[in-house]
């Protein structure tokens, strides 16, 4: 076990919720029978450092948005493999495997581990070390599939979820509905957590809440409407005028508003869906304040939106605040704008200005694209929930994160130009050797392609960061660790760093990753050296 560390943050980490999945033995048996050969081969306390990085950046973008960090540290917290474990382990392995191979898995820890990382919500590029991870080389080559399971989902999912922010812009409210096509329970609870720190506003996963934080929000289902199939149902239903204990009859007052509202919507009252009416003043009753309700069961223009408006005007009348409506299907381009204009319709004849801002959801199948395209048409929608394409990331379904020896130590500097209205665009990354004088601001420093001998260019840093943070060191966390929230907005923020052409949704330009002159020496020496020479006969 580890030693309790002292940096109260420690502490802090601890009371937060992991997820009990995550254990040494979640990893890919090969890594126990390296270890085997590792402490049979006398390398159990031969030191090693690896890196854990991607190659190529997800959903043909040109960034990604680091995350799972702190799930890496509660992992290498509770790093330790249980007598159940040992036992289990003991019957899958070969039995040739010595006894005290398995003494040696029992006592095991991270007190010689040190980790560097960048700071989770920080955005990355392909071949930048997220982590780095020295110490016993059999214990860190233990590491590499949790630490590897940890990061690659989490960073594909908020990098998803960033891309829809980016796609539907700083206004809109975005909405996670994914639980139910999420791969698994656990994939689901990732899905929610990070794609609220990529940037979304709040989940319909109430357990992801729960345990995160993160904001529940959610509207009705299509179900609820169609257990609804006459006014009967509802004919005694009565609510409380807001801020008193007079019960109203409700269905009268709505009686009297769809009657008022088909000269100015111009709809048929013998048209609408009387289990729909029924089934939104039923839920209107249960939720008078923040009415929300789904008008695409029947028929949007001629049923959900006049039954809508009916209840929302009754809601009024009584002194509530209705929210507005969802739309499931259909073009959803036209409905928000028709649903729209019928809004403001209603606002401008009954003198109601909130009536024209009301707000309007629109969830099915969408996408990135399809954001994209409905901003090109032009829509009304102020609030998207998204599902299947956030949580499974079909665009893209995996992050090909690596966990690798790179054979070199560098460090590496964020360097920010000074454009005033920004605060600073994100220029390079630059890549030194650890001896290397650091980078003075304001002064030209040459940055190179890694490779490409003719590709460099000098900047001039007016701002600028150390990415690479020791983490975890004889075996207690040595940085604070920032809640989600704080997460959320160091990723908003990273990302407003960017410069516009490496965000664009199409072909955007790559951002730039070089090393300095003395680190691309090295690297050059490095690559001669290792290249066989042909032999030409
Ligand atoms: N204006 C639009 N531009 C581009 N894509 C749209 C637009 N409106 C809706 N979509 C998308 O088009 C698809 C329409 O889905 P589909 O063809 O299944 O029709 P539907 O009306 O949703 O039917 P269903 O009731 O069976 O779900 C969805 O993925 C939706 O997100
Ligand atoms: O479409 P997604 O992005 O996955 O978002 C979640 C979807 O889940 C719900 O309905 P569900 O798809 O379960 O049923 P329905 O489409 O038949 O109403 C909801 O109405 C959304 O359409
Ligand atoms: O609350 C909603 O509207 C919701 C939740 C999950 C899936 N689809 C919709
Ligand atoms: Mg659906």
């Amino acid at each position: 076990m580890q030693s309790s560390g002292t940096d109260s943050s420690f502490s802090r980490i601890l009371s937060r919720e992991q997820n009990g999945v995550i254990q040494p033995i979640l990893t890919d048996l090969y890594q126990i029978t390296m270890a085997y050969a590792y402490w049979k081969s006398g390398k159990k306390d031969d030191r090693a450092v690896f890196d854990l990085y991607f190659r190529k950046n997800p959903f043909k973008g040109e960034f990604t948005v680091f995350a799972g960090l702190e799930e890496c540290i509660k992992f290498l917290l509770k790093f330790c493999f249980t007598e159940s474990d040992i036992n289990y382990l003991r019957k899958v392995l070969p039995s040739n495997i010595e006894s005290e191979f398995f003494d040696y898995l029992q006592q095991i820890s991270t007190n010689d581990v040190r980790l560097y990382a960048i700071d989770e919500g920080t955005v990355v590029f392909p071949k930048v070390p997220l982590l780095t991870v020295e110490g016993p080389l059999p214990i860190v080559q233990l590491m590499e599939t949790p630490l590897l399971n940890l990061v690659n989902y989490a960073s594909l999912v908020a990098t998803n979820g960033m891309r829809f922010r980016l796609a539907a812009g700083p206004e809109k409210i975005l909405l996670e509905f994914g639980l139910r096509r999420a791969q698994g329970p656990d994939g689901a609870l990732s899905a929610s957590r990070y794609c609220y720190l990529g940037g979304f506003d709040g989940t319909s996963n109430v357990l992801a809440g729960k345990l995160y934080g993160i904001p529940v929000r959610g509207t009705h289902a299509h179900a609820f409407v169609t257990s609804y199939t006459d006014l009967l149902n509802i004919s005694e239903e009565t609510l409380m005028r807001k801020g008193t204990e007079e019960p109203v009859k409700f269905l009268p007052i709505c009686k009297k508003w769809q009657k008022q509202l088909t000269g100015i919507l111009g709809f048929l009252d013998d048209q609408v869906s009387n289990g729909e009416l029924a089934a939104f003043i039923s839920y209107a009753s249960a939720f008078p304040d923040g009415f929300l309700a789904l008008i695409d069961t029947y028929d949007v223009i001629k049923s959900g939106l006049p039954n809508f408006c009916t209840v929302a005007l009754a809601l009024h009348e009584l002194g509530y605040e209705p929210r507005g409506i969802r739309l499931d299907s259909g073009d959803l381009s036209y409905l928000s704008n028709h649903v729209r204009s019928r809004f403001k319709k209603v606002a401008e004849s009954l003198k109601l200005p909130w009536f024209g801002k009301l707000t309007i959801v629109a969830s099915n199948d969408i996408n990135e694209d399809t954001i994209h395209s409905l901003n090109q048409q032009g829509h009304e929608i102020d609030s998207f929930g998204i599902g299947t394409h956030l949580v499974t990331c079909q665009k893209q379904p995996a992050l090909g994160g690596v966990y690798k020896v790179m054979g070199y130590k560098y460090k590496l500097h964020l360097f920010y130009n000074n454009n005033e209205t920004t605060d600073g665009d994100a220029l390079v990354d630059l890549m030194l050797q650890p001896d290397e004088q650091p980078p003075i601001l304001n002064t030209r420093i040459l940055c190179r392609h890694p490779f490409q001998e003719s590709k460099r260019a000098y900047v001039c840093p007016a701002k600028m960061e150390q990415l690479h943070k020791l983490y975890w060191d004889n075996g207690e966390l040595v940085q604070s660790l920032p809640t989600l929230t704080e997460l959320r907005c160091k990723a908003i923020a990273s990302l407003k760093s960017m410069r516009q052409d490496h965000k664009r949704a199409l072909n955007p330009t790559p951002y730039k990753v070089s090393v300095s002159a003395k680190l691309y020496g090295f690297l050059h020496d490095l690559w001669l050296e290792n290249a066989p020479i042909g032999e030409l006969s």
